[in-house]
């Protein structure tokens, strides 16, 4: 049987990263994407936004919205401070199963909880499954045509406060028009754009960082 990408991403990992090196782990996947497969990871150009944001938030808890290989939820996760919490959720069983190895071998597993399941099922039971009262750092990097209905429900589930930082990657390739256009338009948010490159490649990307402000009803 022919192993899949995901599955030969991880064997890079595990042939290449060493065991417990988050950074090894995030060097191996980058040099496996730009020297064998092309894979949809945030990659290294835009990683390093995603580092500074996160290192700027420092967050305590932090959600991201679709995991793929892990590859993301690693940077992350090795910038959290100590305590800090990492929920992350994937909804396609292969690819989960693929993202706790490589999760795993960065030697995060922790301080991160991969939760296998849908964000349209998931978000609204955060609160209760998880003890979660707000988040302080979303990644959305899912399918991009549901970054519009997860916002919505995230602020309808008040997992967000007065200052949670939402990031999202890929707002011009593959893009999230309806999404750009609410945070850029809504009161409820303080958002800027970071212009990049779409990850291994030399196409236009970037990612959009939206500060919520919380409602203006009391
Ligand atoms: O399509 C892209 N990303 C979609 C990512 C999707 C990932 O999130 C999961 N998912 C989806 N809805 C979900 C809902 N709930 C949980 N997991 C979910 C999918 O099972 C997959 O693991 C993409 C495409 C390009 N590109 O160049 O084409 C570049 C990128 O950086 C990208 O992120
Ligand atoms: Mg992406």
């Amino acid at each position: 049987t022919h192993s899949s990408r995901p599955q030969r991403l991880l064997r890079a990992v595990q042939k290449g990263a060493v065991r417990g090196d988050a950074r090894s782990v995030v060097a191996n996947i980058d040099r496996f994407c730009h020297h064998s497969e092309w894979a949809m990871n945030i990659g290294d150009e835009k990683g390093a936004i995603l580092d500074s944001v996160v290192s700027e938030v420092n967050p305590a808890l932090a959600l991201e919205l679709g995991t793929y290989c892990g590859y993301s939820t690693v940077r992350i996760a090795r910038l959290l401070p100590p305590g800090g919490r990492l929920i992350t959720l994937e909804f396609n069983p292969e690819y989960a199963a693929v993202a706790r190895q490589v999760i795993e071998w960065a030697g995060l597993e922790d301080s991160v909880q991969l939760v296998e399941g849908g964000s349209g099922d998931w978000i609204p039971q955060l609160k209760e499954h998880f003890g979660v009262q707000s988040f302080d750092f979303v990644f959305l990097d899912h399918w991009k045509e549901r970054y519009l209905p997860d916002i919505h429900l995230l602020e309808e589930c008040e997992l967000l406060r007065k200052g949670t930082v939402v990031l999202a990657d890929n707002v011009v390739c593959p893009g999230a028009p309806d999404y750009l256009a609410y945070v850029r338009n809504s009161p409820a948010y303080q958002s800027s754009y970071f212009q990049s490159h779409l990850e291994y490649t030399k196409a236009v990307d970037g990612l959009e960082k939206s500060v919520y402000l919380g409602t203006t009803d009391a």
